[in-house]
């Protein structure tokens, strides 16, 4: 018998996540297993439960959000309990990434059939990143797409604000320090991803898994407006790594520093932490449960 934690997000994506828990719950006692269901009050709520559930699995049902909150109450453990996901969000990048199917009983079914799988966790200073930190351009526009608007138009609104807050020609001054190397670079925006897919877009980088142990790090050079046009297709094919002046590299520990105070950084879609960001790899301590058949 293996017992369930369900962590769930009553207000993400389009507000079913109730609805959904009380249905999981039935299929899992129905299955002969033990369950628990904990609703989140508030932001934070999730890294809570999840740190203290004596549960075998905690059941991320949310979107991206909520899986970073568990993750984020997971990765503090000893020995953590598996992760288990339930997409119920608006955009559910990593539940794509992982190929983990967004209907919720078809989720349900990866879950009970699921094996641990690991799962790569990024701290940058004290914040856990699951998927995607972007600093410049891409964080500022972020930060101006509210969730009315992610939940209206999904994925493509942070595409077309992205490409509002390009056209602006703004750039920052960078220095990135990993084991391989020290960049220093006038960039228009930095973005770092965990896996594949940013935003809800699988092709990003074509090269990342979620369990490789990397950051994959992108710096873009200074944007005009032409070649804010030029980023289309690299972005769209899957290329973006080869766009013209872009930076990339892989590694699992790099430091940001910048002498601009006013820079904005984003993770997962939250505001994050000042300059420097010290970010790492911890590869060793969650466990998601995916059925192998699934796996990217
Ligand atoms: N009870 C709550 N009331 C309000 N906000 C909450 C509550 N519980 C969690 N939150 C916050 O809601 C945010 C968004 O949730 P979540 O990411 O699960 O949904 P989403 O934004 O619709 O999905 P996605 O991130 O996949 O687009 C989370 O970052 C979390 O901090």
């Amino acid at each position: 018998m293996t017992s369930y934690a369900l962590i769930f997000n009553p207000h993400a994506g389009h507000n079913g996540a109730t609805a959904v828990a009380d249905r999981i719950a039935k299929r899992i006692k129905a299955a002969g297993h033990q369950v628990d269901k904990q609703p989140t009050s508030r932001p934070g709520d999730a890294t809570t439960l999840a740190f203290t559930t004596l549960a075998d699995v905690a059941v991320a049902i949310g979107g991206d959000g909520t899986i970073n909150e568990v993750a984020a109450g997971l990765v503090k453990r000893r020995k953590p309990p598996k992760l288990g996901i339930i997409p119920q969000g608006t955009v559910n990048n990593l539940a794509r990434v992982l190929h983990i199917p967004l209907t919720a009983d078809a989720a349900f079914d990866n879950l009970l059939e699921g094996q641990p799988h690991p799962l790569d966790i990024g701290m940058v200073n004290d914040q856990v990143m699951i998927s995607t930190m972007t600093l410049g351009v891409l964080a500022n526009a972020a930060v101006s797409v509210s969730q009315k608007e992610k939940q209206r138009f999904g994925p493509f609104v942070f595409l077309t604000r992205g490409l509002r807050s390009l056209s602006k020609n703004q750039h920052w001054h960078l220095t990135i320090d990993s084991a391989d190397g020290t960049w220093e670079r006038n960039t228009t925006f930095l973005l770092v991803t965990m896996t594949n897919s940013v935003g809800g877009f699988l092709n990003f980088a074509p090269q990342a898994k979620p369990d490789d142990g990397y950051f994959h790090v992108f710096v873009a050079p200074k944007m005009t407006w032409r070649r804010t046009l030029l980023l289309m297709p690299y972005f769209l094919t899957g290329n973006f790594s080869k766009l013209p002046g872009m930076t990339y590299f892989a590694t699992s520990q790099l430091t940001i520093t910048s002498p601009t105070a006013r820079l904005k950084s984003r993770i997962d879609g939250d505001p994050s932490d000042r300059l420097p960001l010290k970010m790492r790899v911890i590869s060793d301590k969650v466990q998601v449960l995916v059925k192998p058949a699934l796996l990217p």
